[in-house]
């Protein structure tokens, strides 16, 4: 049982309410076991912890995921859970949403017992045998709060986790508030918990919440323009496959394959290189397997410097360095090496997958397959499809992702993909707003209060600031060959900031140099200081180009970043790099740390209205004409001509007006 249906909170409930019902089983003269199969999550474990005893089969899941849809678990789950289990525990159980396995729930004492049978079967017999058993000391709302001497402490550090993962979630600060309420009699903290639900329920950040919910498992029902959908292509079996390059991507996604249980030959080039890979791959699996507590078969994985296990592979993701011409040299090769029907994927993250694919004998079976780092955490996979990739090769790709415990999404190729592609307006305004007058620190400030995981200069030193460098090189707008210069503020008619070449060209890289935007405690140090180093050289480059610094307030931080990122989120819908917006949502909030509670950039922006949103990007327009990404979108415009219709409506009129983009 999985709860509430979520579909539900947005249209007049019906049935019987829930907290009686439980209430009233719970009050019951007879005994009642809850037999728990698979899951048991939100008002399905509630119900649960209303009987007076529950038994769990060893695969079933339990948890209060509420806090992820944007609620607290209200029938009475913040009343009974502390209770039976104690307030360190419960809260966690209850701010973080998580699943506990059963064994788990046996041992923090939620379950009575755990069994390989049928649980249904096990739990009558049980039934049968406690049946003439008292059952006044079975009902949890009648146990007196287990409070610990420190509980005020406990709940203090418990708020400040709440304030600090929420980044602005209210559901998270009301879980432990609804929590604290189990102190009180057990009737005073049921309305303590009705009065908090009822402020969450009807919240937007409920709303986006529940959107995120549902755009997550939309996007699984991918199509492309010629038709091919997920419901009339048919994935193929992996029962094999290879990750070629082990650096930190490639160590990843091989951690990933062998979590899911498909065996892997895992290849590098250099025998250096492949120890290397070796040590921190076995690492990160022994880990899993321990926290997992599963048995995992570390046999799944072969590591080579040869070539000739490729041939028995269903499947190759590519994860060499960033070059194209290699990553080209490298398809063809594979090529002659594997099996005509072997899939060829490449986990590029903004290079020409049509390239690649021209490259090999088989551009029908190659796509992209961009991973992000750490790529065995994060949830998302862009799946890119080329001009002709098969409907068979991008339902196999899609398949394979979901069975690494990924959110897929089929984008179309384009220079960037989706969430880089994306990204590039946002970091462009951030530079524009250094040499304006800001300090990476006020902006990565304005971004962070906005709930963003973390601001644009901070990510840019995690990720490294040469992975850009390289990307402006490529395409022209900086390195060897075009003008260099402290005076360069144009490139191809653009305005343009040299600002983040010339840090690059002091050697400073980011975090693993030890400095970037910021100062670091040294070379892959984390924490992030602001850098005097870089305020002078702001104010020297300012001083050098006769740029008058002006004091920069937070909202036109977010808005020059946001809504220029919003605007090209547009131009991708325009270009119909993917078929509904709701793929731009689940990207930037699974892969980019966009706060889930505004539910995601293109969803924000229908939040503060498309209008407002049109308006903002006008003006700044007419204050910086040389930005070309400040220029509002034409599928803007005309959705707001349109009276700016709600965000599923929006590839309809894509669609209609598709002859006049
Ligand atoms: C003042 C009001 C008081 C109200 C008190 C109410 C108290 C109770 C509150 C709750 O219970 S809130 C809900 C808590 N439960 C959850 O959050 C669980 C959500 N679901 C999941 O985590 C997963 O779906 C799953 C159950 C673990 C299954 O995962 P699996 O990967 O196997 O399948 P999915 O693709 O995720 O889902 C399949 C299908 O089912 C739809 N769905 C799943 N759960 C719900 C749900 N709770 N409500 C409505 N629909 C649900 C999901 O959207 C998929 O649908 P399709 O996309 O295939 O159409």
């Amino acid at each position: 049982m999985s709860g509430a249906d979520i579909r539900e909170f947005s249209r007049p409930m019906t049935g019987p309410a829930l907290v009686p019902l439980i209430d009233a089983i719970e009050a019951g003269e007879k005994p009642v076991v809850a037999a728990i199969e698979g899951m048991a999550l939100g008002g399905g474990l509630e119900l649960a912890l209303g009987c007076h005893y529950r038994i769990a089969h060893s695969k079933a899941q339990l948890g209060l995921p509420e806090v992820t849809l944007g609620l607290i678990p209200a029938a009475g789950g913040t009343q009974r859970l502390p209770r039976l289990i104690g307030f360190p525990a419960a809260l966690d159980m209850i701010i973080t949403g998580r699943r506990v396995s059963a064994g788990d729930a046996l041992k923090l004492g939620i379950v009575d017992q755990v069994t390989e049978r049928n649980a249904g079967e096990v739990a009558v017999a049980f039934a049968r045998s406690v049946v003439d058993c008292p059952l006044v000391s079975r009902r949890l709302s009648t146990w007196p709060p287990l409070c610990p001497a420190d509980l005020d402490n406990i709940l203090q550090m418990a708020l400040a986790r709440a304030w600090q993962r929420g980044r602005g979630a209210l559901a998270p600060v009301a879980c432990v508030q609804a929590v604290q309420a189990a102190r009180l009699p057990y009737s005073q903290g049921m309305q303590q918990e009705q009065k908090l639900m009822s402020m969450l329920f009807a919240s937007p950040q409920a709303r986006a919440l529940q959107y995120c919910f549902f755009s997550q498992r939309a996007v699984g029902k991918w199509s492309m323009p010629n038709g091919a959908c997920w419901d009339n292509s048919t994935a193929r079996p992996i029962r094999k496959a290879a990750v070629i390059g082990l650096g930190t991507m490639g160590r990843g996604i091989a951690v990933c394959l062998v979590l899911a249980g498909i065996p892997v030959i895992a290849m590098e080039t250099d025998e250096k290189q492949l120890e290397a890979a070796r040590r921190v791959v076995m690492a990160l699996l022994e880990k899993e397997v321990q926290k997992l507590a599963v048995g995992l078969h570390l046999g799944l994985i072969h590591f080579t410097l040869e070539q000739r296990y490729l041939r028995e592979v269903d499947l190759v993701i590519e994860a060499v360095f960033e070059d194209l011409a290699l990553k080209k040299q490298l398809f063809a090769e594979l090529s002659s090496v594997c099996h005509p029907d072997t899939l060829l994927c490449t986990n590029t993250s903004q290079l020409d997958v049509d390239q690649l694919a021209t490259a090999t004998s088989r551009p029908d079976l190659v796509v992209g397959m961009h991973f992000f780092a750490p790529a065995n955490k994060i949830k998302l996979l862009e799946v890119v499809f080329t001009s002709r990739s098969s409907p068979e090769a991008v339902a196999t790709a899609m398949q394979l992702g979901k069975w690494l415990g990924k959110v897929s999404v089929a984008v179309a190729n384009c220079p960037g993909f989706v969430g880089n592609r994306m990204l590039r307006p946002y970091v462009e305004q951030a530079g524009f707003l250094l040499e304006e007058g800001a300090t990476p620190e006020q902006v990565d400030s304005a971004l962070e209060h906005f709930g963003l995981a973390m601001g644009v200069f901070r990510m840019s030193d995690l990720s490294g600031l040469d992975v850009g460098w390289r990307v402006r090189k490529a395409a022209g707008l900086t390195g060897p060959g075009v003008p260099q210069g402290q005076l360069l503020q144009t490139q191809q008619g653009y305005r343009y900031s040299p600002l983040a070449d010339l840090i690059c060209q002091k050697g400073r890289l980011g975090q693993k140099t030890g400095c970037g935007w910021y100062l670091y405690e040294g070379p892959g140090g984390h924490m992030a200081r602001p850098d005097p180093w870089v305020h002078a050289f702001l104010e020297e480059y300012r001083r050098v180009h006769g740029l008058q610094p002006r004091s920069i307030g937070q909202q036109e931080v977010l808005e020059r970043c946001l809504f220029a990122l919003i605007n090209e989120g547009f131009r991708v819908l325009e270009d119909r790099i993917v078929m509904d917006p709701v793929a731009l949502d689940v990207i930037y909030v699974l892969g980019y740390g966009w706060p889930a509670h505004t539910g995601g950039p293109m969803y924000y922006a229908g939040e503060v209205g498309l209008p407002r949103v049109l308006g903002r990007l006008e003006y700044y327009q007419r204050v910086h004409p040389d930005i070309p990404h400040l220029r509002p979108s034409a599928l803007l415009r005309q959705l707001v001509a349109k009276g700016s219709p709600p965000i599923h409506k929006w590839m309809w009129h894509i669609e209609e007006g598709s002859s006049r983009l």
